[in-house]
């Protein structure tokens, strides 16, 4: 096969003559001027290959299309460095070729178009496209269709674009629709978006496979339909951890040549049921406070975190609770061992090799370790879970920068009570390069399951009990009747064995440590920008549950020295410059 798809031949691009080289998984073009002594080639992975096309065509901003015999025109990845994020910016490269006759014309488009369905399996062709219309700037509708659909059109896939109209509809059309025929679902929104069509995907799968999501024994199945982010909310961490730039184009070219980002999952469950999934946070105490602060300035638009950041910060609250957690193996991985989760990540490769083969015999590591539970008392600031980095333009290592996407385990961090200009130096040090964990009241763990109840006895019991009356639906002051904008904690309300029906239930004002006489004994969960209104909760981490049209951020570091394009020196180098 790749013998038959290798062609090499004069061509010319623009008024100067290349030779052009398609081998197996490479097309390349060398100016072929001898004299030159700075003559580049240029490379394109063949699997990068976006689209080919007869004639002269343009496609971005606007198509044209001249149709000429000779012609070809190739259109490709082309990376860029961002100094203002971790990873590299895509942009869609685009070469135009002319052929001494037309037959060689016709026998390049077709052995190309034939050696990026070889080398790229994973290409979609069908998508169901889903756009919140009022996620972040409410660009969603015009991202989509000014910057992202011409690259789907170009790649030949087809897309059926859903404009939503209300708060989980993409979720329910995922759970009950025929979506027969997809290869993926996009995500033109924020994290919230994201979270929807999140649960929409895994629902949907564990209901074909009559698996029951409220037992967290059971091993759930791994998600068929790939999901594409197209960044367009007012917070896009997701995509910022699993891409490293926020750019509607960049994740787009994701996409197109169908790149696959598995992804941990972390399942909420509470009582009998299960509440939620999530992939980037769940934390009890400081970031629970300021989402639930958060929610009576939304008004104030993005800014609503900082200022709820800082209100609940001068609060200085602490919780009492218990933490108990399920190691994960420390031979593999520790979230203090320095490693990043990098595009290719080598840590997250031998865990699919664990999940996806048969390890049972081959006395692998992989499959003896089995830790027992620890258990952690105490008062914190915070207790937070992620499966990720986390990282975002405003913390670019994350709130654990070591964690890895894809390795089946998550990052505990117990912040214990501890002074206000403490806690401040932990919040401090998220924006920086200072390790946050190297101080002495923060510990961090890499876990396999994590449960979380609260602290027993005295006067904070009390207020536990009065605060389960307000969860079991009584009139409590914990929990009102109202509506919560933009959320969607009515998927709780899925768990069997709860009387909360929380379809229209919110969290009252709940943050008063600035005026009121008693703080609050508890917090409550942020899930993923959800407000969790139960304490006691089991976290279990999914590994691989779904996969993303990603690859894990790419090291920019080798662009940043102001190359724009993928090139190799004709004569020494090797390597992209
Ligand atoms: N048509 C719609 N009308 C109202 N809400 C919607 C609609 N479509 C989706 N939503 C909900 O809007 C919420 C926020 O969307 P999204 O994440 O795209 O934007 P965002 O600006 O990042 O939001 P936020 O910062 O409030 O999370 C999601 O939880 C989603 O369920």
């Amino acid at each position: 096969m790749e013998t038959d798809l290798r062609l090499e031949s004069s061509l010319w691009v623009g008024n100067k003559r290349y030779l052009a080289v398609l081998t197996g998984w490479h097309l390349k073009w060398t100016e072929a001027e001898k004299k030159n002594p700075d003559k580049q080639t240029v490379s394109v992975p063949v699997a990068e290959v976006v689209g080919v096309e007869e004639g002269r065509v343009e496609i971005l901003p606007h198509k044209s299309v001249e149709d000429t015999d000779r012609d070809f025109t190739v259109f490709y990845v082309k990376r860029s460095s961002s100094r203002a994020s971790a990873g590299l910016l895509w942009r869609l490269g685009r070469t135009q070729f002319t052929c001494p006759s037309r037959v060689l014309r016709d026998q390049w488009i077709k052995n190309l178009r034939t050696a990026v369905k070889t080398h790229s399996p994973l290409r979609p062709h069908r998508l169901l496209v889903f756009i919140n219309p009022f996620g972040g700037k409410k660009k969603g509708r015009q991202i989509y269709h000014s910057l992202v659909a011409p690259l789907f059109e170009l790649a030949g896939i087809s897309s059926h674009v859903i404009v939503t109209e209300r708060a989980n509809q993409a979720r329910d059309h995922l759970l009950k629709k025929d979506l027969t025929g997809f290869d993926g679902v996009v995500c033109v929104g924020g994290d919230g978006m994201f979270s929807e069509i999140l649960h929409g995907v895994i629902g949907r799968t564990q209901q074909e496979a009559g698996l029951c999501e409220n037992d967290p024994a059971v091993t759930l199945q791994q998600c068929p339909l790939h999901i594409g982010i197209i960044p367009a909310g007012s917070t896009d961490c997701v995509c910022y951890a699993t891409v490293g730039v926020i750019d509607p184009v960049t994740s787009a070219l994701h996409v197109v040549i169908g790149d696959s980002q598995p992804l941990d999952v972390c399942s909420v469950h509470h009582g009998l049921g299960q509440v939620r999934y999530s992939v980037s946070l769940v934390g009890y105490g400081f970031y629970g406070d300021v989402l639930a602060e958060s929610e009576h300035h939304r008004w104030m638009g993005p800014f609503r975190y900082d200022y709820s950041g800082a209100v609940v910060f001068l609060s200085n609250r602490s919780y009492r609770g218990t933490v108990q957690y399920l190691p994960a193996d420390p031979l593999l991985s520790s979230p203090r061992d320095k490693t990043r989760c990098l595009s290719g990540c080598g840590v997250c490769a031998k865990s699919t090799e664990r999940l996806f083969t048969n390890t049972s015999d081959s006395g692998s590591q992989y499959s003896t370790y089995s830790g027992e539970w620890v258990s952690v008392d105490g008062r914190f600031k915070c207790v937070s879970l992620t499966c990720m980095s986390s990282s975002c333009a405003k913390s670019p290592l994350g709130l654990s920068p070591s964690a890895h996407l894809a390795d089946g385990t998550g990052d505990l961090i117990l912040v214990r009570d501890t002074n206000p200009l403490g806690f401040l130096k932990y919040l401090y040090r998220h924006t920086t390069t200072q390790d946050q964990f190297d101080l002495p009241f923060v510990e961090v763990h890499r876990v396999k399951a994590v449960r979380f109840s609260l602290a027993d006895g005295g006067e904070e019991a009390e207020d536990n009990a009065g605060l389960s009356g307000a969860m079991d639906g009584e009139d409590g002051a914990y929990i009102k009747n109202g509506k919560r904008s933009g959320s969607q904690q009515h998927l709780a309300g899925r768990a069997k064995g709860q009387t909360m029906t929380s379809e229209d239930k919110t969290v009252t004002p709940f943050m008063c440590g600035l005026c009121c006489s008693k703080a609050p004994a508890v917090s409550v969960w942020n899930c993923d920008g959800e407000i969790l209104p139960f304490p006691e909760i089991f976290c279990k981490i999914h590994g691989q549950l779904v996969c993303l049209y990603a690859r894990g951020i790419e090291d920019g570091a080798s662009l940043r020295d102001g190359t724009e394009e993928r090139v190799e020196c004709n004569r020494t180098c090797t390597l992209p410059r």
